[in-house]
């Protein structure tokens, strides 16, 4: 185990900023921790590098307890914990290849030994034809990619990630995302996440940690949580991935009679590898599909099934119920659906 924390609570006058938090990160994982502005993030993350005493428990970094050691003391702690950041913050008056050296300067290493790594580190990133260059004339993916290098110069055995791609487009997010779980797979690099964006978590993490208000509401494999989500916070975070029924046909949407019943079904695992079509009669897929998952099936179908008769209605929702995660007839329409 990497990191291990207890009971953590932190408080800033009357606002617990974290509440009774106790959280472990195993070797070789990508933990994502999500929440909201204010939900607790950055305290989390300043009392895993030390930067923050808890005001009670325990913080463990490679089985070392850490809430009781000096500035001094902290330091061989914090050079195992490499962190990259929104901003990049590179320095600008150095340029790539100095500026992912430093650490390793920092470290006393020879200028042999830091051309070597810096070009490995290079190499791993994708730039080695923009060592020379200052992160003025590099993209904000670039800036990152180099943010990446200098925060695994010293070999860290946990990756801290704090909100890494939220100054980035959505394209470039996703390749960032790639290389940090190529960079994961490759070196078996130990990675925590931390992020608002729900899309982020179901890229690259293995597991998830919901954070509300400084408590852990929610936590599990990543594909379940988005199958089954159980807290409110976690649903509504959720709300951006999931498929809705179009406005036009919610807007047509009868509640009690109607030739088709709309049917909304969530479903994942084994339950959507099933052939269930098969035992549905006359049935319509109306909207929603399937995604994948940390590799799992997981998905919202809105399914419109012939409603006239009132008992062949009733028996395919059984069916669906006894196959699915969720079932729910949201009403009625009639003609074309
Ligand atoms: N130094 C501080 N002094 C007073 N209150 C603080 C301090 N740091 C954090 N807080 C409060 O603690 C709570 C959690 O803040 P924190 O910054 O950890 O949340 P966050 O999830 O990182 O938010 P964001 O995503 O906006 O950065 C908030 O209510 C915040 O106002």
């Amino acid at each position: 185990m990497i990191v291990k924390l207890t009971d953590v609570c932190r408080a800033f006058g009357d606002t617990p900023a974290i509440d009774a938090v106790s959280l472990s990160v195993q070797r070789g994982e990508i933990l994502g921790i999500i929440g909201r502005s204010g939900a607790g993030k950055s305290t989390l993350i300043r009392c895993l590098n030390g930067l923050e005493r808890p005001d009670s428990g325990s913080v463990q970094v490679e089985g070392m307890e850490i809430t009781a050691l000096d500035e001094r003391r902290l330091q061989p702690v914090r050079r195992r914990i490499g962190m990259i950041f929104q901003h990049f913050n590179l320095l600008s008056a150095k340029s790539v290849e100095d500026n992912i050296a430093l650490p390793l300067k920092i470290e006393g290493q020879s200028r042999a030994q830091r051309r070597k790594r810096v070009a490995e580190l290079l190499d791993l990133v994708g730039l080695s034809d923009k060592a020379k260059h200052y992160p003025a004339q590099l993209s904000g993916g670039q800036k990152q990619r180099v943010g990446i290098a200098r925060a695994l110069a010293a070999k860290p055995s946990l990756l801290l990630s704090d909100e890494a791609t939220s100054a980035l487009d959505p394209e470039t997010t996703r390749s960032i995302l790639t290389l940090l779980k190529d960079i994961n797979r490759q070196l078996g690099l130990t990675i925590l996440l931390i992020t608002h964006e729900m899309e982020v978590i179901r890229r690259v993490a293995d597991r998830v940690i919901v954070l509300d208000r400084g408590r852990i509401v929610e936590q599990g494999p990543v594909w379940q949580v988005f199958a089954n989500p159980a807290a409110d916070t976690t649903k509504s975070l959720l709300q951006v991935l999931t498929p809705e029924l179009p406005p036009t046909l919610r807007a047509r949407l009868d509640p009690v009679a109607g030739d088709d019943a709309v049917v909304k079904v969530q479903l994942s695992g084994d339950a959507a590898r099933q052939p269930f079509f098969a035992g549905l009669i006359g049935v319509r897929l109306l909207h929603g599909g399937i995604d994948t998952v940390q590799g799992e099936p997981v998905g919202t179908l809105f399914l419109g099934i012939p409603a006239r008769d009132k008992t062949a209605l009733e028996k395919a929702v059984q069916y669906l119920k006894s196959n699915a995660d969720h079932v729910e007839v949201l009403g009625y329409v009639s003609g074309d659906a």
